[in-house]
């Protein structure tokens, strides 16, 4: 079952801690069991026969029993919640892990609220469940067991009382549970629809103002949010019904031993200690009835919720990591395994990525070249690349420009492996993507996505993320190339997805950010859309005369739909359903390309006008 191997395997680390756990709590069980026959013979012996002397040597080892019972507990307790904390800690970390590794395709597979949910609530269960397992996994078994034995050495002719007061108790907590069980697994489902319903509510915001939407989604959050209060309260209502039950039982349990006990204390069959023992260890059977049934309660969500980390957990990326384990994305804290956790994100969620830096005498070729590249998107029928060939050389730009839908970003998404081709092959200095680690690839391509992202934090943090090293200087180097003169200060606060500058100022503190990684290969994707023309040309001045004089070697590559801002290219590729129609110069494809003569003229028109 899979929540006995993820905390098989996942309490390795904390075998000496489980162990301690193991021999404090059944220390605490013992001395608990002890306690009761101590009293019953202080009643008996000292009380019954005045024996003062008795009473004052038993009491005191009642106390030491008693002082041992508290402090074997109290450790258990400890060393039981540091390990299933810890088992929670390193089963988020190691869910967040894999979850950096998904590419696009994985995410949509799962859906984000889910994999949220699994990393946080799923988990919360499994280790809540784990800490009363190791509480209550060897102390309920001694309890019940060790005080059936010791209730029948104190009295064996009221056998009967335990054995109808058990049934009585398990019979009543499990018809409830049996009630709650599906209660709880529908909650799981209502939970991670609530979360979707949030998410896509907070991201989409904007819109829904726009559309004045706002009471249609607030009616929409408010029936997943009714759903979750409906079930809720039916589980608290059998939840209400569990302690008045299990409060008359053992009531009534205690007014049958004492009844039925009276009797038989009346015709001298039992003495009024092992009465009272009798009577505790009663009451210690039920309560460790009570823990197991718990226990089983909680038992199959954890179950659920261990199933579905286990999902996570054993999904294999669909694009394989072929580095090495010293470069496994975010299990390295050095800059370059950093940035490849980054580009593990920004596979799923289309943002940046951004390469560590390397200097130009050891980096390595950045050219680009597509060999017959076909690609479908995982569960579309048709391609939506079709025979793509081409080569985008060092020193070179090449750009990208074709109708919208044309597939664009699915091309450039293919270069740093965001994607794996369906056929073909995509070459990266002359090396086949698919081949290269992802650290490798990471090194040499860097992108500035369509919608680009920013990290909370500020100014600086950001323009580091693909350089931790990156001195003032060069950060404000960047910025200056891209044009990014509203910058005052790089300790200028960024909140998370760069929400409080505007698309152009983030599309341009993208571009400052790629710059201060300094790549072999420059992706542009659409990335000067937001920017005026004035800032676009600029932006595009700034950026060719800093690659002349530190990177002549580098390839640029541009996605975009101003031919104003592609004109000069060395090579321009004409995209059009997925299929590349023409390629050229800007001249070129004006005396050959029927396509780009229309954009162009669509384009010169609409700046006439
Ligand atoms: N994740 C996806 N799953 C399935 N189909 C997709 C996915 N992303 C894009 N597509 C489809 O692939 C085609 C090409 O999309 P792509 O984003 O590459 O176009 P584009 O030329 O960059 O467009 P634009 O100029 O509007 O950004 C579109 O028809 C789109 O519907």
């Amino acid at each position: 079952m899979d929540l006995f191997r993820i905390l098989t395997a996942r309490s390795k680390p904390y075998a000496g801690f489980v162990i301690a756990v193991l021999i404090l709590q059944t220390l605490s069980a013992a001395a608990t069991l002890y306690l009761p026959s101590l009293n019953a013979k202080i009643i008996d012996r000292g009380v019954a026969q005045v024996d003062i002397d008795y009473i004052w040597r038993t009491g005191a080892i009642m106390l030491a029993v008693a002082f041992v019972q508290v402090i074997t507990a109290v450790a258990a307790v400890w060393f039981g919640s540091r390990t299933a904390m810890g088992v929670g800690r390193d089963l988020r970390g190691a869910v967040f892990r894999r979850v950096t590794r998904f590419s696009a395709e994985d995410l949509g597979h799962f859906g984000t609220p889910t994999l949220i949910t699994r990393a946080t609530n799923d988990v919360q269960q499994v280790q809540m469940v784990y800490m009363m397992m190791l509480n209550f996994m060897v102390t309920a078994p001694i309890m019940s067991i060790g005080g059936i034995i010791m209730a029948l050495q104190e009295d064996p002719g009221m056998s009967w009382l335990v054995a109808v007061s058990v049934t009585v108790l398990l019979a009543a907590i499990s018809a409830i549970i049996v009630k709650l069980m599906p209660l709880f697994r529908a909650w799981q489902e209502k939970l991670d629809a609530m979360n979707g319903t949030l998410r896509e509510q907070i991201t989409g915001i904007r819109v829904v103002r726009a559309f004045v939407r706002e009471e249609h989604e607030t009616r929409r959050f408010e029936d997943a949010n009714q759903d979750i209060t409906q079930l809720s309260l039916r589980v608290g209502q059998l939840f209400v019904l569990l302690f008045p039950i299990i409060t008359v039982i053992l009531n009534v349990a205690t007014g049958a031993v004492l009844w039925f006990g009276g009797h038989r204390v009346e015709d001298g069959l039992v003495e009024v200690g092992s009465l009272t023992a009798f009577l505790q260890y009663l009451l210690q059977i039920l309560a460790a009835v009570m823990m197991g049934t718990f226990m089983a309660m909680m038992l199959p969500r954890a179950i659920i919720c261990a199933r579905r980390i286990t999902e996570v957990l054993e999904h294999t990326p669909s694009i394989p990591e072929v580095a090495g384990p010293g470069e496994s994305p975010l299990t390295s804290q050095t800059g370059q395994a950093g940035q490849a956790g980054q580009a593990g994100q920004a596979g799923q969620t289309g943002q940046a990525e951004q390469p560590a830096h390397t200097s130009q005498a050891d980096q390595p070729r950045g050219d680009v070249e597509f060999r017959d590249v076909t690609f479908t998107y995982a569960g579309a029928e048709a391609p939506v690349l079709h025979n793509i060939s081409f080569h985008a050389r060092p020193g070179q730009t090449t750009a990208i420009i074709g109708a919208t839908g044309s597939g664009k970003t699915t091309l450039v998404s293919l270069i740093p492996r965001l994607y794996l081709p369906t056929a073909g092959q995509v070459l990266l200095g002359g090396e086949d993507t698919a081949k290269l680690e992802r650290g490798g690839i990471v090194k040499l391509v860097s992108m500035v996505p369509q919608k680009p992202y920013l990290f909370s934090g500020t100014v600086a943090s950001n323009l580091r993320l693909g350089r931790p090293e990156a001195t003032d200087t060069e950060l404000w180097d960047a910025l200056r190339v891209a044009q990014a003169e509203f910058v005052t200060d790089l300790d200028m606060p960024i909140s998370q997805g760069g929400t409080n500058v505007s698309g152009g100022q983030r599309q341009r503190l993208s571009i400052a950010r790629m710059l201060v990684a300094r790549p072999a290969v420059y992706l542009f994707d659409d990335s000067f859309s937001a920017l005026d023309v004035v800032t676009d040309a600029k932006v595009r001045a700034a950026f060719a005369a800093d690659l002349r004089t530190r990177q002549p070697e580098a390839t640029t590559i541009i996605v975009a739909q101003r031919i104003s801002s592609i004109e000069h290219a060395d090579q321009i590729l004409v995209l059009d359903a997925g299929e590349i129609v023409a390629r050229g110069t800007h001249a070129q494809l004006l005396e050959t390309s029927e396509t780009y003569r229309e954009i162009y003229a669509s384009q010169t028109t609409q700046e006439v006008k």
